[in-house]
């Protein structure tokens, strides 16, 4: 694992978003894993900024994203489709038909889960896989349980997820109890993983998935096992990581 401390969250965006851009510039045919959440945000900022310089072109970039809320339509501002046409896709010159989000719609758990490996199947691997940090550890939608799933499945949302979820929703029952998302085993495939962390929030996850064992009751704990790992997290995040970082 090679670790990144950068100084706070905006340090945190520009450092990873150029280890992403670099992969687009050495591949600009690329798929990318692209996540959600409130820490990315400042990634796509500079990766829109570096388009917008015209340093980055995104017309024959692929991107596959980690999860979906089941039962949120592409349309609902709160489901990730909605976010990733809002915080980049809008703002580049991406072809949305290359970008994939898995179908909230579809209601059928199995034939969304399928339909969403054959699109990660097809795809022939992703080049970089970018994570953010559940704050019980949780990568995707993987949750912390016994074992660590293969490929895409449903799950069903934990309580601690569900509450650091509600702060996107008006209100706590708004937030949908299950979603859908790739499994660990396809995380672990990707060529490359970049997880971002910020925040004291994140801190006992993030030393968990540094230094603590490997087991899938903290589901980041298995990117030990990756052999190309960049965790880029701001100081507070790493603060109760024990080792030497750099
Ligand atoms: N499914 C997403 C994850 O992919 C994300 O990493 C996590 C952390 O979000 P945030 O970055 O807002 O803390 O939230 C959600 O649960």
């Amino acid at each position: 694992m090679r670790i990144i401390k950068a100084k706070d969250y905006d340090d945190m965006s520009r450092k990873a978003a150029n280890i992403m851009a670099s992969v687009i510039t050495l591949d600009p045919s690329c798929t990318l894993g692209l996540a959600t959440g409130s820490t990315p945000i400042g990634l796509y900022k500079n990766l829109i900024a570096a388009y917008e310089n015209g340093n980055l072109d995104f017309s024959k970039v692929h991107s596959i994203n980690l999860d979906e809320y089941k039962g949120l339509s592409g349309d609902n501002d709160q489901s990730y489709r909605y976010f990733m046409n809002h915080n980049l896709f809008d703002y580049v010159n991406i072809d949305k038909a290359n970008t994939n989000v898995p179908n909230g719609l579809e209601p059928d758990s199995d034939k969304a889960c399928e339909a969403y490996n054959e699109i990660i199947h097809a795809a022939g691997g992703i080049d970089i896989q970018l994570l953010g940090l559940g704050r019980n550890g949780h990568i995707g939608f993987n949750e912390p349980c016994d074992h660590f799933p293969k490929e895409t499945h449903c799950v069903d949302l934990t309580a601690s997820t569900i509450d650091a979820n509600k702060r996107f929703f008006e209100k706590e029952e708004d937030v949908p109890r299950q979603a859908y998302t790739m499994g660990i085993q396809t995380i672990m495939q990707a060529k490359k993983v970049l997880l971002v962390a910020s925040g004291a929030d994140k801190a006992d996850a993030l030393a968990k998935t540094i230094e603590g064992p490997v087991t899938p009751e903290v589901p980041a704990s298995i990117l030990q096992f990756h052999p190309d790992v960049t965790i880029v997290a701001d100081e507070a995040a790493l603060s109760l990581v024990k080792g030497n970082i750099d």
